[in-house]
């Protein structure tokens, strides 16, 4: 396939200075934390506290990748935490490891775990996810508590040492808080960088739709998974460093208040951010000794503080933070002066049945929805299914693609099987898809969003991030949004929500391309505008399937129509022809103005 030239030639002409004074702030906050206590005097109990929002801080970032980048719950990092605990705990007192070694095992079965744990539960989601994470870590309190042979029960863990690092004793606090500072930073650096990646991306989009990330093509169960396991080595990684900087542990280090602790801290900074779980960490483990002067009411004043920054700062104070200096000091939106043509290379050799559905069934309980249809949609051309509300068409579409199962018949797309592949796997195949409700993922640039489509499995086009991007500035251009790249899909009017989903489908190279209702709620200058890109799209050979209620729309752009009705075919053929079906027509107006007419 030949890739178009790299010509994005002029990516940010900003309008204002870009300013980068709150990065400075942060990082000289960030130098002077582990720096402080080394020129100023800081008793005991503040490096204590320190060391432990540093410690705490790195578990609370395993929430930033699980709960703020995918949007699953977590309620078992206590658990998680206390696996890397209880590695360096156990591996150094009782069995003489080095501490190095045992860190590296706390985090290797904190992952496991992490990952064990998702597999087996991240196909649940909502409640039945909070309710198992819930349980797992309410058994890991009973393990520790009860297997005292081995985990020395209540009593705890004693004596654990301070690592070195090369030949640096860090048994002083203030360096072991510098450390433990290092390793913060370094996680958040990370995590800070993950969005920006392809994995991120494809994060981002199963946290804002999940339906539309699969049929996109994101692999979403095993995304869920990874991102479960990352977070799990954090709370890993932070029970470690916890473990050694207070020599001491035991289960109620580690128990269902202290997951809750971390998802409060989350939510609390801004789960969305690192730096908002690092900010909310801080300040919950801080609060407490601000208000200690309030005495007996300073639980409640606490819980109180807690709650009505919750519910007035959904987005946690960071994110409120952010948003208010984007608005100030953000950037202009970059300029692309010249993208590269869209190259939809459609295979023009192969079978010439691009899509073939035999015998296909969906029934819902007694309701036949789809009762064996067969439709051929032939290479290269547009072909539509119409019929009446009910009649079967979005679910015929939807057994397609993958999201429901069909009860009976097969799918062939250009001749392979996919009748059993999930949604993401046929995206794979090549099968693009739009929504007769828009799908798309809302807190994500239009950009972004056809990133996600560009990035499916197998697409024919080189694995970096730049020609990702550049395919999707294609598929922008193409349905004229180009200028509107940066943009945050959901402040985009709808029209061109519809044509960012049109862009994201074909930035996937689809062979075959599935439309639902692409013009419900287009006004009539838009339809005109969709008319035309259909147009442009069977002129560049490719293959589409369309489900559309506007009869004039269908006449403009179809080869052939197939007609539903109760979910029976009845009808197929060249539009002119079929429009006039008496059975057709009688399944539009009635019998009497069948008779009628
Ligand atoms: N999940 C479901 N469970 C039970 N019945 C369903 C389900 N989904 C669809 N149906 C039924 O299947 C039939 C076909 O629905 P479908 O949405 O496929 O029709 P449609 O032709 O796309 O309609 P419209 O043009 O109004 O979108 C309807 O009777 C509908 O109530």
């Amino acid at each position: 396939m030949s890739q178009p030239p790299a010509a994005i030639s002029n990516p940010a002409l900003p309008a204002r200075p870009r300013f980068r004074f709150g990065l400075l702030v942060v990082l000289v906050l960030a130098i002077l934390l582990p720096i402080v206590p080394y020129v100023a005097k800081v008793d005991h109990y503040v490096l204590n506290i320190l060391m432990q929002a540093a410690t705490y801080g790195v578990a609370v970032l395993g929430m930033t990748v699980v709960l703020g980048y995918t949007g699953q719950i977590n309620l078992a990092q206590g658990a998680f935490f206390g696996f890397g605990a209880y590695a360096v705990a156990l591996g150094t007192v009782a069995y003489g490891l080095s501490f190095w070694v045992s860190l590296l095992l706390g985090i290797v079965i904190a992952g496991v775990a992490g990952f064990v744990l998702g597999l087996t539960t991240l196909r649940l989601g909502g409640h039945y996810l909070a309710m198992i994470t819930i349980s797992f870590q309410q058994i890991f309190d009973l393990v520790m508590v009860n297997w005292a042979d081995v985990t020395r029960g209540p009593d705890g863990v004693a004596g654990i040492q301070r690592p070195s690092l090369f030949g640096y004793e860090l048994s002083d606090d203030r360096a072991y808080l510098a450390f433990c500072a290092v390793v913060l930073y370094l996680m958040l650096f990370l995590v800070w960088r993950l969005p920006h990646t392809r994995l991120g991306r494809a994060m981002r989009a199963v946290r804002e739709n999940e339906m539309a990330a699969e049929v996109t093509g994101v692999p979403t169960l095993k995304v869920k998974v990874i991102a479960f396991t990352l977070c799990a080595a954090l709370g890993g990684v932070g029970g470690a460093l916890y473990a050694a900087g207070f020599a001491y542990v035991s289960p109620d280090n580690f128990n269902f208040r202290v997951a809750i602790d971390f998802l409060t801290m989350a939510l609390l900074g801004g789960a969305q951010s690192p730096f908002g779980s690092a900010l909310g960490t801080m300040m919950l483990i801080l609060l407490p000794e601000w208000l200690r002067f309030l005495k007996e009411i300073y639980l409640a004043a606490y819980g109180l503080a807690v709650i009505l920054i919750m519910v007035f700062m959904p987005e946690g104070i960071w994110g409120i933070a952010a948003a208010a200096w984007r608005r100030a000091f953000g950037r202009a939106q970059p300029i692309y002066a010249s993208v590269p043509p869209l190259v939809l290379d459609v295979p023009a050799q192969g079978e010439s049945t691009m899509l073939k559905l035999s015998n296909v069934s969906k029934h819902f309980g007694g309701v036949k929805a789809v009762d064996g249809i067969d439709i051929d949609v032939a290479r290269g051309t547009v072909h539509a299914l119409i019929g009446p509300n009910g009649s079967g068409k979005t679910t015929t579409l939807n057994v397609l693609n993958g999201i429901l199962r069909p009860t009976a018949g097969s799918i062939l797309l250009d001749g392979r099987d996919i009748s059993h592949a999930s949604p993401h796997a046929r995206a794979a195949q090549g099968l693009g898809r739009t929504f007769q409700n828009i799908r798309l993922f809302p807190a994500m640039s239009a950009l972004e969003n056809v990133m996600v489509g560009a990035q499916r499995e197998n697409n024919p086009i080189p694995g970096g991030d730049a020609a990702l991007r550049e395919r999707a500035l294609a598929a922008l251009a193409f349905v004229g949004l180009a200028d509107r790249a940066q943009v945050v899909v959901k402040s985009l009017p709808y029209g061109h929500q519809r044509m960012v989903e049109i862009a994201r489908a074909l930035a996937g190279h689809p062979k075959l391309l599935l439309l639902d209702e692409p013009a419900a709620g287009l006004n009539s200058t838009e339809k005109g505008e969709l008319v035309q890109l259909l147009k442009r799209l069977r002129g560049h050979g490719l293959t589409i399937f369309l489900i559309e209620h506007d009869m004039a729309l269908i006449e403009q752009v179809s080869d052939r129509i197939s007609v539903l009705n109760f979910g029976r075919k009845i009808a197929d053929g060249a539009p002119q022809e079929v429009l006039r079906h008496p059975e057709v027509v009688k399944a539009y107006l009635g019998e009497s103005a069948h008779a009628a007419a």
